[in-house]
């Protein structure tokens, strides 16, 4: 999946990263620009200097050696001080520009795509890692390309020095591409090494993460499976290094035949000026110029790599910005209905996770076709894996159906904007997220519009029958949610109803999902919420027609439904009332039964 940058996207990212660098902080842009100017001329000053000191020598003219070493003294330290301040300035505008620009842009990037299958995407992981782990070789090589102009200018600069104290010196010029070229030659495989490994750190942060995280470590540690996950961990952290060391020695191979090459030839070079009865002065003068050239090359190596190698990052996040914006779709987005006059209906909907071999991929959804009346309360039952969570899911446009479609009075899913049709519903799902903040906070953002209003979330709290729970809290609705951060941990049971509060807070949505929203309670508390979610479902329906739509496994609660949808395998087998199915006899008179009777022997 390594995929190189051609030369004009690298140079229009290049042009970028520096646009940004001046916009965020011009003052350090304009020093860095600065000192790199100064950088050159002190070079050239200190040439200058040290070819006055070998005339002075020649010409036995004392007051020209002495101009010559005061110069090359100020001129070197000038050079010393502009090289550290660049570099400083470099670091600083590096940090800064990847911290506040490239970082968030990988979030927005993950988080801004509408549906969730890049998420389950292996390939875009991949990528987002890496960028996620140095986002400094994007700006670092932008601004690393701006210094390889000083470095080309310093090197021709030695060149002519070196050229005039005797032309076999300019043979150096061919010694010095060696470091350079084959640098070339080992920079592509780290590359590809960096990509190949990428993998290998992910499945190594999972299991860390899996180790280190309080709920699975209980089980872990239940069935001793420990070491296994160090073990798996080592042999994850060995493949990467693997991977990553083998192309770093070959490159380092590459490089230091390169170095041999240029001190082959610079000792080549002195000989033929001692030879060909060079004085002296132009001796020290060969050596120290040809000292400078070296270090300039060496930095132009390092520069050229920054440079070069940043293509294993900007090559990805191009890729991701790429997906990013072939997600976003073409087409005018119409806006979400405020309320719903029909209904929402399946018509034919089929859907089939991603997988990597496409011949052999299982619907999860087969098929579906039913209407879900305007103000009906409708409930999804059936067996564990039937598709139940991936029917709310397509509902709310998390994936799109591979064939059909979901019509919402009337209007095709997909021709209606993502994010007003989001903010047209309510959703509490099976696989709730857990918001490290204060209780407020965390019910308050399942509306971000009315997240500070107290009166909403008071009533967010009733809905989600949670009063009980505020009021055992330390610091009520201000505690601090998980002990992570030093706050209050809560049970299962209690962070779900924090979640159904949170799912609570938008009070006239057309579309109110609960996936499983009671697994965790006790049957009492299942009860009195269900009740209200009933009432509530009806007094939504009578305000805008919105459909409530309820997954559960348990029977009783969904025998008071309008419709009860039973899937089985990614069909939907049966449609209807309680009573109505149960006459039926069939798949949901089945379940029922079971259920009653588990009921009855418990
Ligand atoms: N993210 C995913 N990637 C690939 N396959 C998935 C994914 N989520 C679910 N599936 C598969 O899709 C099928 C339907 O899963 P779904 O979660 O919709 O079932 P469910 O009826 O909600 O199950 P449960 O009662 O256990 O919640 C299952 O075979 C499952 O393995």
């Amino acid at each position: 999946m390594t995929e190189r940058p051609g030369a004009k996207a690298t140079l229009a990212i290049w042009r970028e990263m520096i646009g940004r660098s001046f916009r965020m902080a011009p003052w350090v842009a304009s020093a860095l620009m600065f000192l790199l100017v100064v950088d050159v001329v002190s070079f050239v000053a200190v040439g200058l200097a040290l070819r006055e000191i070998v005339d002075g020598t020649g010409r036995a003219d004392a007051t020209a050696i002495a101009v010559g070493a005061v110069g090359a003294a100020l001129a070197y330290a000038l050079q010393l001080v502009a090289g550290s301040l660049a570099g400083s300035a470099h670091t600083t505008l590096v940090e800064y520009v990847a911290i506040t620009q490239i970082q968030p842009e990988t979030l927005e990037i993950a988080t801004g795509i509408e549906t969730l299958e890049h998420l389950e995407r292996p390939e875009f992981l991949n990528r987002l890692d890496i960028v996620r782990a140095e986002p400094y070789a994007v700006i670092n090589s932008a601004w690393s390309s701006i210094e390889a102009v000083s470095l080309v200018t310093r090197l021709a600069l030695s060149l002519a020095v070196l050229g005039s104290v005797s032309p076999y010196l300019l043979g150096l010029l061919v010694f010095a591409a060696a470091p350079l070229g084959l640098e070339q030659i080992g920079r592509p495989r780290i590359q590809r090494a960096e990509t190949a490994a990428a993998e290998a750190r992910r499945v190594e942060r999972h299991l860390f993460s899996l180790a280190t995280t309080a709920s699975s470590s209980k089980e872990i540690r239940v069935a001793g499976v420990a070491e296994e996950l160090v073990e798996r961990q080592r042999v994850a952290w060995n493949e990467w290094l693997r991977i990553r060391t083998r192309a770093r020695f070959a490159a380092a191979g590459w490089s230091a035949t390169g170095w041999l090459v240029f001190g082959v030839g610079f000792l080549g070079a002195l000989a033929l000026v001692v030879m060909t009865s060079g004085t002296a002065g132009d001796l020290v003068l060969a050596i120290t110029v040809g000292a400078q050239l070296r270090f300039a090359v060496e930095t132009a190596v390092r520069s050229t790599s920054a440079v070069g190698g940043a293509g294993r990052v900007i090559g990805p996040l191009l890729w991701l910005r790429g997906h990013r914006a072939a997600a976003a779709g073409t087409g005018p987005a119409l806006p979400a209905p405020t309320a719903l006059r029909d209904g929402i209906t399946l018509d034919g909907v089929s859907f089939g996770y991603p997988a990597e071999d496409t011949t052999s991929q299982r619907l999860a959804v087969a098929d579906v076709s039913v209407r879900l009346p305007a103000g009906s309360v409708v409930a999804v039952v059936g067996e564990y894996g039937s598709g139940k969570t991936t029917l709310v899911k397509l509902l709310a446009k998390f994936y799109r159906p591979t064939a059909g479609a979901i019509r919402v009075d009337g209007v095709d899913l997909a021709d209606l904007d993502t994010a007003s049709w989001r903010s047209r519903l309510s959703a509490a799902f099976q696989d709730f997220g857990r918001y490290l903040t204060t209780m407020s906070e965390s019910i308050g953002l399942g509306d971000v519009e009315r997240a500070g209003d107290p009166a909403a979330i008071a009533r967010a709290v009733a809905d989600a029958d949670a009063q009980v729970l505020v009021d055992k809290l330390p610091q009520g609705l201000d505690t601090e949610l998980g002990r992570q951060f030093g706050g209050v941990e809560l049970s299962e049971g209690q962070w779900q109803k924090v979640a159904l509060a949170r799912a609570s807070m938008r009070q006239r949505p057309v579309l109110f999902l609960l996936d499983e929203p009671t697994a965790s309670l006790d049957a009492p508390s299942e009860n009195a919420i269900f009740e209200r979610y009933m009432a509530r479902a009806r007094a939504s329906a009578a305000a805008t027609g919105a459909v409530t739509l309820i997954v559960s496994h348990r029977f009783s609660t969904v025998a008071g439904a309008d419709l009860i949808l039973v899937m089985d395998a990614g069909r939907l087998v049966e449609v209807g009332d309680h009573d109505t199915l149960l006459a039926l006899g069939g798949r949901y008179a089945d379940l029922y039964g079971l259920q009653a009777d588990a009921y009855a022997a418990g």
